[in-house]
């Protein structure tokens, strides 16, 4: 899978495809035993970092590993192991004192290799059974880190019998103090069909390799990476085989939005806008304000009421008014837009009421401009599935409700993911929630980094101004995905200092000043 410049990015792999990356490797010559001690390492080397820095120094820590049957099991052993040799011990430290270690018996030999020199280190091993009996024990402890090595990427199924059980004793004594609870690979009970009820959501995962879309999905889950010796050209041919899928990051933004020194008001970006009907000519101001603040430079304006003229005239004098009723006319002489944003403060019925005259104008304005990027919004959304909307890059920005009543599949596991990417066709769809996705004709990426203060009236509106601004400023080349996701990164920067979208468009505006 290739990401686009823009992208800051990661993949994400599929459980088939982790366990086609591990074939491979092993296939080369990488020894089994060798790969679950490489992730053991870096897993205890970002513990002792993060969730025991001061295990040595502090009896009061405690240390409980949970491991399963399978190799995930066998990653949970080998680190048990790495910490009995771990040179910061004192020689008269008694592990057992500070680290239980919990596991069904092993099955592969990988595994059972960690399990004896476990045994050989003088670290008792209890039978996961055990760990039931053993709560009202841990509930005790103040400090207490439990790693769970469960279930890793051979999980098919909901949780069942002694790892139900176990995951319940994780859950209780979660639930019941301030335990700590890191999962290696992939949490158990998370599978690519949801997380099980049954199943505690992590503190962290440290998963090995690229990271598993499962992960990518859980609102704000903390996700690190640890390399564990697979082979980059296995990950890019098992990448190439499936769609791409990548979770994005916050990028450098900035250039996106950027102005020159010889720039006039259309070459800085020139767009137009549908937006805004009586009483809701709120969400058209933050829009256009958005879209100027952010250095587009001309903006004409198309309001469904004739009466909103003069409330738009006298708030936002510097962009260009007309009536809606004006917009095939004006498709037909003006000088065409690059982008185009329609949606933001209007109902389906009004929506619905120019729907014949929005798709003519359209395709007129695809003929005249043919890089013409459409952004939908809102109840505009369902322009773009109407037959006879052109063929020009459209993306769409529905919120989970709207995306419903487009006919837009649920999206809730992995499984979900390639439904929704159908459904959107040769569409852009960006789906709004705590975790976003773009949907596209050749990929799909996954914004997974909830801010509460996005959750407001006028969100979607500022996000909309920044797209439209984008789509058509020095960087409107780029693929939609890119111009999306500098639009979530400057939104997202501003929303972490700010509660309201017009306080966010005022740090944007001196973010880029
Ligand atoms: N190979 C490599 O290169 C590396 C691999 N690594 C590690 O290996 C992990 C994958 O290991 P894995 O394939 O053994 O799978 P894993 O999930 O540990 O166990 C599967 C076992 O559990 C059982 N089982 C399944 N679902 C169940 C359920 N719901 N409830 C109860 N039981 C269930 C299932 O039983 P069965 O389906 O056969 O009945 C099977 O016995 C991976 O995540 C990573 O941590 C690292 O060491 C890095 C290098």
């Amino acid at each position: 899978m290739k990401l686009s410049n823009g992208n800051k990015g990661h993949a994400l792999v599929r459980y088939d495809d982790a366990r086609s990356i591990d074939t491979l490797t092993i296939q080369q010559g990488n020894d089994e035993t060798l790969l679950m001690g490489l992730a053991a390492a870096g897993a205890l080397h970002h513990l002792k970092q993060e969730y025991l820095t001061r295990f040595w120094n502090s009896e009061g820590l405690q240390l409980v590993i949970v491991c399963g049957s399978g190799n995930n099991g066998g990653d949970g052993l080998a680190l048990a192991g790495l910490l009995c040799a771990d040179p910061d011990r004192y020689p008269d430290a008694d592990i057992n004192k500070r680290m239980s270690v919990y596991a069904l018996p092993p099955k592969s030999a990988a595994s059972q290799f960690y399990e004896a020199k476990l045994r050989r280190q003088g670290v008792t091993i209890r039978p996961l059974q055990k760990l039931s009996e053993d709560v009202a024990e841990m509930v005790k402890h103040n400090e207490l880190t439990i790693v769970e090595a469960l279930l890793g990427t051979g999980q098919s199924r909901l949780p069942a019998g002694d790892i139900a059980t176990a995951l319940q004793a994780i859950d209780t004594i979660r639930n019941a103090g301030r335990a700590k609870l890191v999962a290696l690979d992939v949490p158990a009970g998370l599978t690519e069909s949801g997380l099980a009820d049954s199943a505690p959501t992590p503190d962290c995962v440290y998963t090995f390799g690229s990271e598993k879309a499962v992960t990518a999905l859980i609102p704000g889950l903390r996700v690190r990476r640890i390399p564990c010796g697979f082979e980059s050209q296995n990950e890019e041919a098992v990448f190439a085989a499936s769609t791409a899928l990548y979770r994005s990051e916050p990028s450098d933004a900035l250039h996106f939005f950027r102005r020159n020194d010889a720039d006039h008001k259309y070459s800085a970006g020139h767009a137009w806008m549908v937006a805004g009907e009586h009483d809701m000519e709120g969400a058209a101001l933050l829009a256009l304000q958005a879209f100027l603040g952010s250095g587009g430079g001309y903006v004409r304006h198309f309001h469904p009421s004739p009466q909103s003229r003069e409330r738009y005239l006298s708030i936002l004098p510097s962009a260009i008014y007309h009536d809606a009723t004006d917009f095939v006319k004006a498709c037909e002489v003006q000088k065409p837009p690059r982008s185009i944003l329609i949606g933001p403060g209007m109902r389906s019925d009004t929506v619905d009421s120019l729907r014949e005259a929005l798709i003519e104008g359209l395709t007129i304005l695809s003929r005249r401009q043919q890089r013409l990027t459409v952004i939908l919004d809102a109840a505009a959304c369902s322009l773009a599935f109407d037959d006879r909307f052109p063929s020009v890059q459209c993306l769409i920005t529905p919120h989970v409700a709207e995306w419903k009543s487009l006919g837009g599949p649920a999206v809730s596991c992995v499984d979900d993911l390639e439904a929704a990417r159908a459904f959107s066709g040769r569409i852009h769809a960006y789906l709004k929630g705590p975790v976003s996705f773009l949907f596209a004709p050749d990929q799909i990426a996954v914004y997974n980094a909830p801010l509460p203060s996005l959750a407001v009236a006028g969100s979607g509106d500022l996000f909309g101004g920044l797209l439209l601004r984008a789509a058509c400023g020095h960087e409107a080349d780029r693929p939609i995905c890119d111009i999306v996701s500098a639009c979530v990164a400057l939104q997202r920067r501003s929303a972490e200092s700010s509660m309201h979208p017009e306080q966010q468009l005022k740090f944007i505006q001196e973010i880029l000043a």
